[in-house]
């Protein structure tokens, strides 16, 4: 198990101290999570900047089986769509660093760009695995790509954590997870019926995220239940990415995803 770190030394994220950055551009990049080929070609076509492959009736971070997750690639692919592909590997925790590398490994196999991983409470010392692992897996893709070898990890280009915020974030997982030049971090929650992560986190709390996030120079993302009447507010907070996938669909998550729903996120959100 990881043990917490001390007490004492990572202060409540709950004011924006980090470094100032530049604004990003006004609008986020719309992450969509699908759970099949079909779900996908739909998100793709609706405007979806990134194509996240999740199954939600088995978790918040489900995953979707290896053989459906090459499919929704290829079929991506042959379609004409060139957006980045990100999958989950399951609900945590991930104790584990050989499993861990195993589930990442077969996951990034499928011809995926980013894959997440999910960090609750406590996972400070997960990240900093995480982010050993990322720069092994880097060097074997570079080491590779350097020899005129094919990249044993295809077309991955990193690990994005996904820290899980029900309770708060700590600076100690935040600070633990920006150490290692993930190309993203994510911001989501684990009990979908809860409510919005706007709801249930102080903007404060957001802000200083996404602050912390683009001072590295990495993508901030938020999602958690997030609703299309929260756009203008969550707008606010500049973030690079904007996750959904409840309110996109017919009923709830774990339904099918609705064109339609996506259509008006996609024009609510302007230009992509
Ligand atoms: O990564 C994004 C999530 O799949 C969002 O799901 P949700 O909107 O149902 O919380």
């Amino acid at each position: 198990m990881n043990a917490p770190l001390p007490r004492g030394v990572c202060p409540p994220l709950d004011a924006p101290g980090g470094p100032r950055v530049a604004p990003r551009p006004s609008a986020p990049r719309l992450l969509v999570s699908v759970r099949d080929t079909a779900e996908a070609l739909q998100a793709a076509a609706g405007g979806a900047a990134i194509i996240d492959a999740k199954e939600p009736a088995t978790g918040a971070l489900g995953a979707v089986p290896e053989a459906v997750l090459r499919q929704l690639v290829t079929a991506l692919r042959a379609a004409g769509h060139g957006q980045p592909v990100s999958a989950t590997i399951g609900d945590g925790p991930w104790d584990d660093v050989a499993a861990l590398e195993a589930r990442v490994r077969a996951t990034a196999a499928c011809g995926v760009q980013w894959v997440k991983v999910g960090a609750g409470p406590g996972d400070a010392r997960s990240l900093v695995a995480l982010g050993r692992l990322q720069a092994r897996l880097r060097a074997e893709q570079d080491a590779a790509e350097s020899a005129g070898q094919p990249r044993p990890l295809l077309a991955w280009r990193g690990l994005v954590p996904v820290l899980l915020a029900d309770a708060g974030l700590d600076s100690c997982r935040l600070n633990a997870a920006l150490r290692s030049g993930f190309p993203a971090l994510m911001l989501d929650t684990a009990d979908k019926r809860g409510g919005s992560l706007l709801a249930r986190r102080p903007a404060a709390e957001l802000q200083a995220f996404v602050q912390a996030v683009q001072a590295t120079g990495a993508w901030a993302g938020l999602a958690g239940s997030l609703r299309l009447d929260e756009l203008p507010a969550l707008r606010r907070f500049g973030a690079d990415l904007l996750g959904f996938r409840g309110a996109v669909c017919d009923s709830d998550r774990a339904g099918r995803l609705a064109p339609e729903r996506l259509t008006a996120l996609r024009a609510a959100l302007g230009p992509a």
